[in-house]
């Protein structure tokens, strides 16, 4: 099946795609990360703590394989919008660095799910779900996980990032303007980030989320460290679990990121088959 997903069958079929499609092509040495986009459905989880580039990443890969980007912060956000009847309960969670409920965060993305199933989507690459241990366990009930990938990066830089965090109010982008020029330790590379430059249209609209003030940014990673680190043991246990240190800007990370998915690839299968017609 491997060699399958690498033949040249599928790049034949490949037609002009997303922005991130392109992107890729220019960047050598990877081989075919494109072929295993026609080639099975893509059912991977982002896992990372707050502000490591879990949306970034998620959102440009998912663009490269075609299927749709699915953030759990961003379902809840859109929830809370709606104005649910539980908006002013899941706000006061929000605001306190805690987690939902399993079963209510679990309801919002069975629903997504079972829309992009319906629409007939390829698959999906989760962001910050699950978080639990049972999300996990429940997630494995509608979806078999190929890829766990585990986004890291040191906790003083998270905060750094996190504060940095700010989103267009005008047109939804979302900028880092955290400027991270740190000294590694233990013989770690230094780490820099410059922040990004958002358009001009952009500046003066930015707005910071309110859940990213210093005390709750540290509230959440101690959270993802006590709730969240057992999903990373979950899927290291099934054996799809990819440890990737970030460590750098969206343009050193990214290609590195690209390559560590075709590595990994030539290992073992990433991709689901294609369910097959009865
Ligand atoms: N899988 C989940 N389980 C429980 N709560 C969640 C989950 N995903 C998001 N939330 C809630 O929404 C908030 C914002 O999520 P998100 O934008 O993903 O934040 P972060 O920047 O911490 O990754 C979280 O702090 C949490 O309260």
């Amino acid at each position: 099946m491997g060699l399958r997903m690498f033949s040249g069958r599928a790049s034949a079929r490949v037609e002009p795609g997303p922005a991130g499609w392109y992107e890729h092509k220019r960047i050598s040495n990877l081989g075919k990360l494109e072929d295993l986009m026609y080639d099975g459905r893509v059912q991977w989880v982002f896992l990372g703590m707050p502000g490591v580039g879990k949306g970034t990443y998620a959102s440009r890969v998912a663009d490269l394989m075609q299927v749709p980007h699915i953030s759990a912060g961003d379902l809840v956000r859109e929830e809370l919008r709606k104005g649910s009847a539980y908006a002013q309960e899941m706000q006061e969670v929000i605001q306190a660095g805690q987690l939902l409920p399993d079963s209510m965060i679990l309801d919002l993305i069975k629903a997504r799910l079972h829309q992009g199933q319906q629409m007939g989507e390829r698959g999906f690459i989760l962001d910050g779900f699950p978080r639990t241990a049972l999300q996990a366990a429940a997630l494995e009930d509608i979806a078999e996980i190929t890829l766990a990938l585990n986004l890291r990066l040191r906790e003083d830089v998270l905060v750094q990032k996190c504060l940095g965090r700010r989103t267009c109010g005008q047109c939804g982008k979302g900028f880092n303007l955290a400027d991270i020029n740190v000294a590694g330790v233990n013989g770690a590379p230094r780490i820099v980030m410059p922040p990004m430059s958002p358009p001009s249209a952009c500046i003066g609209k930015m707005v910071m989320r309110s859940d990213d003030t210093e005390e709750i940014v540290r509230k959440r990673l101690a959270v993802y460290k006590e709730q969240s680190q057992p999903v990373e043991d979950f899927y290291r246990r099934r054996d799809v679990l990819l440890d990737f240190d970030v460590g750098g800007g969206i343009p050193e990370t990214w290609p590195r990121l690209l390559k560590a998915l075709y590595d990994e690839n030539r290992e073992r299968e990433l991709l689901e088959p294609e369910p097959r017609a009865a």
